[in-house]
């Protein structure tokens, strides 16, 4: 034998001078849910260890990502019954829970990079991620709303609008709807490559955002195609998209590499709630490590490609490191 693969492997000091992939804590992106009220924590209930916070016990939990190296969130906001209709009128509304933890945020962090989820799911009587017309979600008007939704959370102080709603032609006219209003610096997150995918149910537990009829496959990618995936990303970055996103992640680590390699933009990847309730299941019944299945969960994220990841474990993660 010439070539003795173990010598790499032989111990813990060789295996970490020879690691490809070393997670940060700057990779992480911590997705939040918010909700109304004052000192409200609550436990959703297929996501075990995650909450909905209200506004001030958010501010704390950015303190303390913030502490510990964390450099970006990504906020959710769960939308009282009352104020859901089908043109996103609260989306839009300056003194919205979203506008309203955006600016608590940015005073209380002014560091941090906000993010904000720009979709109308939360927002929608339908739970749709559009305008519905006769059973169906109609993408120009959406993307009108979209638009103003951005610009709403750039006037809070967000950093970054990270559109989920998988509408044709939406961050051009976002991007278009920045600039008229002298937002130079406000980025796009696009979420390009979004999968129709049965790993939301806990998020739409966390925001009672579920579709109220029908899937969301006419907007969202088949999980069948990967071409689709790369050819819409593509065109994000054409229509001014800073970053690009795979959701979800674990499932698509050949889409991440795959755009990864032809884009010349960051890519993240999203690791959602169902990979987060998978993970949490198995552990608690004692099927497997927690730890180390998230590691090897956010490390083969990285390894396929993602320059950052959104993640619910991003706290665990970095305790971990
Ligand atoms: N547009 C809404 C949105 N933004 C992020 C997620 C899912 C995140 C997760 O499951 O963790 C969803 C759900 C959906 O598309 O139905
Ligand atoms: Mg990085």
């Amino acid at each position: 034998m010439i070539r003795r693969n173990r010598i790499l492997r032989t111990s813990p000091a060789i295996r970490a001078m020879v690691a490809e992939t070393i997670l940060t804590p700057a990779d992480f992106i911590a997705p939040l849910f918010i909700v109304e009220g004052t000192n409200v924590k609550e436990e959703i209930s297929s996501m075990p260890g995650y909450f909905r916070h209200s506004v001030d016990l958010t501010v704390k939990e950015v303190k303390e990502l913030w502490s510990m190296g964390i450099r970006s969130v990504l906020l959710f906001i769960k939308c009282e019954d009352h104020l859901k209709d089908n043109k996103g009128t609260e989306a839009v509304n300056p003194d919205g829970l979203m506008q309203r933890a955006i600016k608590a945020i940015k005073d209380a962090v002014p560091e941090i990079v906000i993010m904000t989820d720009v979709a109308l799911d939360p927002y929608s009587s339908f739970g749709h991620d559009g305008i519905v017309e006769n059973g169906e979600i109609v993408n120009d008007a959406t993307v009108e709303v979209l638009s103003r939704m951005s610009l709403s959370h750039a006037e809070a102080g967000a950093d970054f609008v990270a559109p989920s709603d998988k509408m044709d032609g939406r961050i051009l006219s976002i991007r278009n709807t920045l600039e008229q209003h002298s937002f130079h610096k406000v980025g796009i997150m696009a979420y390009s490559a979004k999968y129709a995918s049965c790993l939301y149910g806990p998020f739409r537990d966390a925001l009672d955002s579920a579709p109220g009829f029908g899937d969301k496959k006419t907007y969202q990618l088949d999980y069948a195609n990967a071409t689709q995936a790369l050819k819409e990303t593509l065109m994000d970055v054409e229509e001014g998209a800073d970053i690009v996103m795979v959701k979800p992640a674990l499932y698509y680590l050949d889409v991440i590499k795959k755009i990864k390699d032809e884009v010349q933009v960051p890519v993240s990847a999203y690791h959602v709630s169902g990979e987060y309730a998978m993970i949490k299941a198995a552990a608690k019944m004692g099927w497997l490590n927690e730890e180390k299945a998230i590691i090897e969960a956010l490390t083969s994220i990285k390894r396929a490609g993602a320059d950052l990841i959104a993640t619910y474990f991003a706290k665990d993660a970095v305790r971990l490191l």
